[in-house]
């Protein structure tokens, strides 16, 4: 292996950052070009720290990314936001991405019952929280009388947790809910049709903690909070491209196909621990044969936390195995290209049917000639992750015509699956006492991913602002302000 000593190459006028020990920029390496590593790289730039990101991959976006299947452009998977997603957003302002993302004017979200066709909607009105969720609630069609009333005392009961409390982690939703008086029913038409797609879990399967977060944080902030969002444009143009773009511009130097291999420190005390002041450097393989060697006073390690085990150096975190006891979950996309019309709204939750969302991709694909793309997410698809293409068709063609009666007798033009095994972390009970926080006792080094410790759910949300919150450690302990403002605005 040929290894050649470099440094970052910033283009930055000299002076526009603050002095390092010895004097020159301060220099940053981050590790990952997902939304976390992304973020952060653009917080430290914009400090101005000269920085340098690197990505394994041919591209930017991690796990929210598109690739091309013949003309269409294909997202990997459908990615909503809320309204109340305020770091996403910020980053879609930062990449000046906002014009390719649409949200909703109001909540509205219309599920079918595929057992007898009847259509309902979740919808807000413009008037106070709780009230706003009232008039949709009590026209909620899926659930009886008794049913609708007493998920408005769970909501109330809801209201009144911390989702910062430790014990409520080891306490599963599920179980909560039960004892609130929510009936199987009520948590598969409501309860698990909002859970299961933001936390990526049943409610049986997720940690009350965090379902009080999501909860809470979307339907009980602010009656605005829950309206949805999401690209329509593919997600490679905002998550690579335009960050990308407003990369260069920060003058942050991007390595992609480039896989960092090792992080060692020059200074480590004798507890194994660099010592304050020292530096730091990054081995970054770029391609067969050819490495770099990256010297950085700040390392953010924005992978995800199986790689960010097998990275750290040792002694950098109490328990480092505490990282591998975060369990993942998958998700899988079904991809349905009808001959016509099949889905006459942007998307549509199923009950009574393993289908769980089906959302048109037909203009933000590509698509033309008169045909739709429909694009199925199953969350929490640990019974289906692995079945072959043929089973996934004959499972859900049939489905999608008992929902939608347009796609009986529609030519199906294609049909492909897209499986993401590793989706997200799974969101169990305990889960929050694993995940740690941005610092690390290597005072140069921090940690980014959705799966650190951001209080929310494994999401693009989480994921920016982890990146956020290890780029403000970095720059606090430099001296330096962030001055982005979206933590604490949050
Ligand atoms: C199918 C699917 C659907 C989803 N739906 C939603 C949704 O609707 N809403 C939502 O908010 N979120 C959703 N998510 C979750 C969201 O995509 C993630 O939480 C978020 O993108 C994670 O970002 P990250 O930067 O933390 O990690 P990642 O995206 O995993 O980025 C880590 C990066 O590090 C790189 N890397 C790893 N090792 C190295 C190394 N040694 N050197 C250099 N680079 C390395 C990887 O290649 C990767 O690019 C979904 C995820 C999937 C997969």
């Amino acid at each position: 292996m040929t290894t050649t000593q470099s440094s970052t190459s910033g283009d930055r006028p000299s002076g526009a950052a603050p002095a390092a020990h010895g004097g020159g920029q301060r220099r940053a390496v981050v590790i990952g070009g997902g939304l976390a590593g992304t973020t952060a790289a653009l917080a430290l730039a914009d400090a101005g720290l000269r920085v340098t990101l690197t990505e394994a991959r041919p591209r930017l976006g991690g796990l929210a990314f598109s690739f091309r299947r013949g003309d269409l452009s294909v997202d990997n998977g459908q990615h909503v936001f809320l309204r109340c997603c305020t770091a996403y957003q910020w980053f879609l302002d930062r990449i000046a991405a906002r014009d390719l993302v649409t949200v909703q004017e109001r909540l509205d979200v219309p599920v079918v019952d595929a057992d007898n066709g009847r259509l309902g909607r979740i919808g807000r009105s413009a008037l106070p929280v709780p009230l706003h969720l009232a008039a949709s609630l009590a026209r909620y069609p899926h659930l009886s009388l008794r049913e609708r009333a007493s998920v408005g005392r769970a909501a109330l009961a809801l209201r009144g947790l911390d989702p910062a409390d430790p014990a409520l982690d080891g306490v599963d939703f599920g179980s909560w809910l039960t004892a609130r008086g929510q009936s199987g029913r009520t948590v598969e038409a409501l309860w698990d049709l909002v859970g299961v797609a933001t936390l990526n879990a049943t409610a049986g399967d997720a940690s009350l903690g965090l379902a009080a977060m999501v909860f809470k944080t979307g339907l009980l902030s602010d009656p605005a909070a829950a309206d949805i969002g999401w690209a329509s444009a593919p997600l490679g143009d905002l998550h690579d491209g335009r960050a990308r773009t407003a990369l260069d511009a920060a003058g942050v130097r991007v390595l992609l196909r480039s896989r960092a291999t090792a992080i060692t420190a020059d200074r480590i005390a004798a507890d194994g621990i660099t010592a304050a002041g020292g530096s730091r450097e990054v081995t970054v393989e770029t391609g067969p044969g050819r490495a770099e060697r990256l010297p950085a006073d700040v390392v953010v390690l924005a992978v995800p936390q199986r790689e960010a085990h097998g990275l750290l150096p040792e002694g950098a975190v109490e328990d480092p195995e505490k990282l591998l006891r975060i369990g993942t979950a998958p998700i899988l996309n079904v991809h349905v290209i009808y001959d016509r019309q099949v889905l006459d709204r942007p998307f549509v939750a199923a009950l009574g049917s393993p289908v769980q969302w089906v959302f048109d991709r037909t203009a933000s694909s590509g698509l033309t000639g008169g045909g739709q793309y429909v694009a199925l997410s199953q969350s929490a698809a640990q019974d289906e992750i692995d079945l072959p293409v043929a089973e996934l068709r004959d499972r859900y063609l049939p489905e999608l015509e008992r929902l939608l009666p347009a796609a009986r007798g529609a030519e199906v033009r294609d049909f492909f699956v897209t499986r993401e095994r590793t989706a997200t972390f799974a969101p169990a009970p305990g889960v929050g006492a694993l995940r740690p926080g941005p610092v690390t006792r290597d005072p140069g080094l921090y940690l980014a991913g959705a799966w650190t410790a951001t209080g929310w759910p494994a999401t693009m949300e989480s994921a920016v602002r982890s990146g956020l919150q290890a780029s403000r450690e970095a720059l606090s302990a430099l001296g330096l302000p962030s001055d982005n403002g979206v933590l604490e605005a949050a």
